[in-house]
């Protein structure tokens, strides 16, 4: 049982709190029982959360590296905090937050705020009462919790990194660049107000690569790097889309900034190659929903819409192109990072809009309104499908990974012989991923020819999430019926949609095998994150009303 006493501002502006699934217990004003609306200034809620609750995934000690304890953490993104906490649940509303958590003493809870302390529950010497404080007004869907078994070494002068002691190590080994990323981002963005930078890593359910939850950052351990999460410390957290239609102000300018943090650490074709694979990645994305889909609009009308469904690469990437086309016509890098910056600063604290946003771009840009009306608005905001522009990237990085996917699609079985393990020995694990995204776009190659790949790669033995969950697509693509249950095993292995989606409708789509896909994920639904569950059910067309009986 996690006990949450949670204290945040109530905007008057909107005089309902949102909930979902919540159990009331009771509603007191200044202590005494109320009748809404009414002139109150401290509103209690006495509630308990559903075993359903969206937000929140419990896991059985089953379920967890260390099998001892139970373990307990939250996804709002985009609105389901109303299912943890009764709230405004709008990013339009911005709050600070104190809460109060109280768990069995073998359990430590982290919450996305400075942690303010901890004591032994004065109703209950088993239990601990851990404290925290968000000074920093921030939306609802940031409100992050997290209870288990939990370890943390510190990383850095801000930063400790938490999670079952299994990991622990591993993990602050693997985010031991967390500082130089921060002071790389700061000189690009801005100082970074959140105080403490902490990193979660969550058992492999969790759904996302990584969440933004401000002050603790969760990740799973598919995550690669965090410089995406970093810079949402400046772009979503501290600049927030007003409504969900705006989702790609927090994403498209987080990708930008993320790369740029890339441009700095790495180089400028690392963050050209970066921009080739997320332009495949928008491309998958607009395949998976259709060209002429209006949820491919970088901005799209969620009427009637749950935005978990909305969700895709379009947002991160369509968004991106567009700056970059804006940064390419307004001077470069530095010029555009320059508004990137100044954008922040006019808009930090608050909610903003597409509108807000292409107005003061324009202001910004005042003495280069003649390049920006030639830009085609209309195409790149409310038009599905692929951009109207495509960036000219630098291939430096790409020429190698295009060289080798060419040399595959055109091979005949008499030119087999003629790949060698060394043609991947000189390959960045980024190139490998580039060389299978390239693959994974054309019609999928003969069985030979991934059965030859298998013999002279040994794709199989690779571990990276990013290169195992491509090439395990690319041999279910090409009917390699062994593999079949390798793809089911990542899928059901791990939770993060990214690969789990995917996965299950590749196998659901090799039609000797659909029964096999729905059987695999039927006997894993219970333990999967709730939205992971209610999203693959749709994907495999699974008829939840009869969950019950199945
Ligand atoms: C146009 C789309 C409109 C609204 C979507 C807003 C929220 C969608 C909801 O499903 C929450 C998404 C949370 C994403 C969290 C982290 C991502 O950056 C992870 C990206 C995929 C991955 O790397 O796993
Ligand atoms: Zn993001």
């Amino acid at each position: 049982l996690v006990t949450l006493t949670c204290e945040c501002q109530i905007s008057t502006f909107e005089s309902t709190l949102d909930s979902s699934d919540l159990s009331v217990v009771s509603v007191t004003a200044n202590g005494q029982p109320v009748s809404l609306p009414s002139s109150l200034s401290v509103l209690m809620v006495t509630y308990e959360t559903s075993p359903s609750a969206t937000a929140l995934q419990w896991l059985t000690p089953e379920q967890t590296a260390g099998k001892k304890h139970p373990y307990l953490f939250s996804q709002c993104q985009a609105h389901h905090c109303r299912s943890m906490i009764p709230c405004q649940d709008t990013p339009s509303i911005k709050h600070t937050y104190y809460a109060q958590v109280s768990v069995p003493k073998d359990l430590v809870t982290v919450m996305s705020a400075v942690r303010d302390g901890q004591e032994v529950d004065p109703q209950d010497s088993g239990r601990i009462i851990y404290r925290f404080r968000q000074t920093v007004p921030m939306p609802s869907y940031l409100i992050a919790i997290v209870a288990g078994a939990l370890e943390s070494r510190e990383i850095g002068p801000r930063s400790r990194v938490w999670s079952e002691k299994e990991f622990v190590d591993k993990a602050a080994f693997e985010f031991s660049e967390t500082e130089a990323m921060l002071k790389t981002a700061e000189e690009l963005a801005g100082p970074y107000v959140w105080g403490q930078y902490d990193v979660l890593v969550l058992p492999p359910s969790f759904p996302y690569g990584g969440m933004e939850n401000p002050c603790l950052t969760f990740a799973t351990p598919t995550l690669l790097v965090i410089a995406h999460e970093i810079s949402h410390s400046w772009t979503g957290n501290l600049v927030t889309n007003k409504t969900w239609e705006h989702f790609w102000l927090n994403e498209g300018h987080t990708v930008y900034l993320e790369r740029m943090i890339g441009r700095c650490l790495e180089s400028e074709q690392f963050r050209q190659f970066k921009a080739i694979g997320g332009w495949k990645d928008l491309q998958d994305s607009v395949n998976t929903f259709g060209a002429n889909n209006p949820l491919t609009n970088l901005v799209p009308s969620l009427q009637d819409v749950n935005p978990d469904d909305a969700f895709s690469s379009v947002p991160y990437e369509k968004g991106f192109a567009l700056l970059y086309h804006l940064e390419e016509q307004l001077g470069g890098p530095e010029v555009f990072m320059g508004f990137v910056k100044s954008y922040i600063q006019r808009f930090a604290y608050s909610s903003v809009t597409t509108e807000e946003w292409k107005n003061y771009l324009f202001a910004y840009f005042k003495d280069k309104v003649d390049i920006l009306n030639k830009v085609d608005w209309n195409a790149w905001m409310f038009t599905p499908g692929m951009p109207p522009v495509k960036p000219q990237y630098d291939t430096t990085m790409a020429d190698a990974c295009n060289a080798l996917s060419q040399r595959w699609l055109q091979a005949k079985d008499q030119d087999l012989n003629s790949f060698k393990q060394s043609d991947v020995k000189t390959l960045s694990s980024h190139q490998v991923i580039e060389f299978l995204s390239l693959l994974l776009q054309e019609d999928p190659l003969p069985l030979t020819h991934v059965k030859k790949m298998q013999e002279v790669y040994d794709l199989n033995a690779y571990m990276n999430a990013e290169i195992r969950f491509r090439w395990l697509r690319l041999c279910v693509r090409s009917r390699w019926e062994e593999v079949v249950p390798l793809a089911l095993k990542m899928a059901t292995d791990q939770g993060r949609m990214k690969f789990t989606r995917p996965l299950f409708r590749e196998v659901f789509n090799f039609e000797k095998f659909r029964d096999e896909a729905l059987r695999v994920f039927l006997a894993h639904r219970a333990g999967m994150h709730p939205v992971t569950s209610g999203l693959v059910s749709k994907d495999l067309k699974v008829d939840v009303s009869n969950a019950a009986s199945q």
